[in-house]
């Protein structure tokens, strides 16, 4: 058993028909038979000398892991086993690499690098963000799963003592995925689904968990992103307009940028009496309403408090037409009847996931600008939902879970 703290590289020498002969620090104490884990593959040492080891390569080695490509003079984590007593000072990794991984993007980061890695489907599904993962034999926390990938965060550290800071796209790393994990996960499927779907999340989910996820998110007064990649190619932050704060409306005006509406059942328009805008409609055939102020606003309903005053008021039950100024600075939509059935957009999406959250059918949201005028797509969004603490879920999800 080892730790995946990495304190020494090996240098490979000569790779040899069934073994590799390594370079490594002299004080090292080696012994003959024993085991070593070799960039996260754990192997036994055929012969020792003082800073040189030959370890064995099966063939099944060869097949699992990055080994199959090893040349000399290459650099790899280099770890001896655990003894009782010793600090585990990052997980307990066994060396049993269970497949290679491609590296599909590095992202330097104000406190890191972020790499994104796509190992193959089996290896993901053993997966779960926050928990653990030997990457070439380094410990290392998962920071999220996506559909097809994860990613990790090296840290300062990790890049100066590991190889991993040498890591480029479309290189290949061994994988092996937490033992913890992956017994609670084979053992308790279920229930292990359950409990993740009621953690705090942050990033992009899929599937029913994830939809939860975002419901719940919602429901407590948080926002989410909403990515619709078919029909505007945008992904919005969604609110719902009851729990809707003027520090909220202060977060879409400066860090999402885009053009905040107010997508409300239908019917909540026709009783407060805000008509459809003239004309024929967008070109996404998106429901455009008379913009309209709180009446008793104090202001002139351009403020953050203003604009977040008339939104919670059109979400209100009691709410009546002369509660409001045609036009005014919020600009309702309004969804189809049969929301997410009926129309994959946006304005559907909020008022299913409001619904969903148990409250009343009217929400915010609001299109993901970058600081150059282009609209977020998936990757950026999936960093802006990152940066946010915001779970980000596809439209087609929610037509999936909640129509
Ligand atoms: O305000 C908008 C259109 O002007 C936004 O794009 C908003 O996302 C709602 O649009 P849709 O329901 O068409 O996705």
């Amino acid at each position: 058993m080892f730790t995946g703290k990495i304190e020494h590289t090996a240098i490979v020498t000569a790779v040899e028909a069934d073994a590799l002969r390594v370079q490594i620090d002299p004080s090292a104490p080696l012994v003959e038979g024993g085991a070593v884990c070799l960039d996260g593959v754990r192997m036994t040492m055929q012969s020792v000398a003082p800073g040189e080891l030959v370890a064995t390569v099966t063939d099944e080695t060869r097949r699992r892991t990055t080994l199959d490509r090893v040349a000399a003079g290459a650099r790899l984590h280099f770890e001896l086993p655990v003894a009782a007593g010793d600090r585990i000072d990052g997980h307990l990794v066994q060396g049993h690499v269970e497949g290679v991984g491609k590296v599909l993007r590095v992202d330097d980061e104000p406190a890191g690098r972020r790499v994104w890695i796509k190992p193959a489907d089996r290896l993901l599904a053993r997966l779960v963000a926050k928990s653990s993962v030997a990457v070439n034999g380094v410990s290392l926390t998962v920071a999220e799963v996506l559909k097809d990938r994860f990613t990790v965060v090296l840290v300062p550290n990790t890049l100066r003592r590991t190889t991993l800071g040498d890591l480029a796209v479309g290189d290949r790393v061994n994988v092996e995925s937490d033992l913890v994990t992956r017994m609670a996960r084979e053992g308790h499927g279920p229930e292990l689904l359950r409990a993740v779907a009621r953690l705090p999340w942050t990033g992009h989910l899929s599937g029913e968990a994830g939809v939860q996820k975002v419901v719940a998110q919602l429901a407590a007064g948080g926002g989410v992103v909403v990515w619709d990649p078919a029909l505007e190619g945008e992904g919005d932050v969604v609110f719902a307009a009851e729990r809707f704060r003027p520090e909220a409306m202060t977060f879409l005006l400066t860090q999402v940028c885009g053009h905040t509406t107010i997508p409300c059942a239908a019917e909540v328009l026709q009783r407060l009496e805000v008509p459809p805008m003239p004309g024929g409609g967008d070109r996404q055939g998106t429901a455009m309403h008379v913009p309209v102020d709180l009446a008793s606003s104090p202001g002139t309903g351009v403020s953050a408090a203003d604009r977040a005053a008339t939104i919670r008021r059109l979400a209100a039950p009691d709410a009546v037409p002369s509660d409001f100024l045609r036009p005014g600075h919020v600009f309702p939509l309004a969804a189809r009847p049969g929301l997410l059935a009926e129309r994959k957009g946006h304005t559907e999406a909020t008022v299913a996931l409001c619904v969903a959250a148990g409250l009343a059918p009217v929400g915010v949201c609001c299109e993901v600008m970058r600081p150059d005028g282009v609209m977020a797509q998936a990757a950026e969004l999936e960093q802006f939902a990152m940066r946010w603490e915001l779970p980000m879920i596809d439209v087609d999800d929610l037509v999936r879970w909640l129509s």
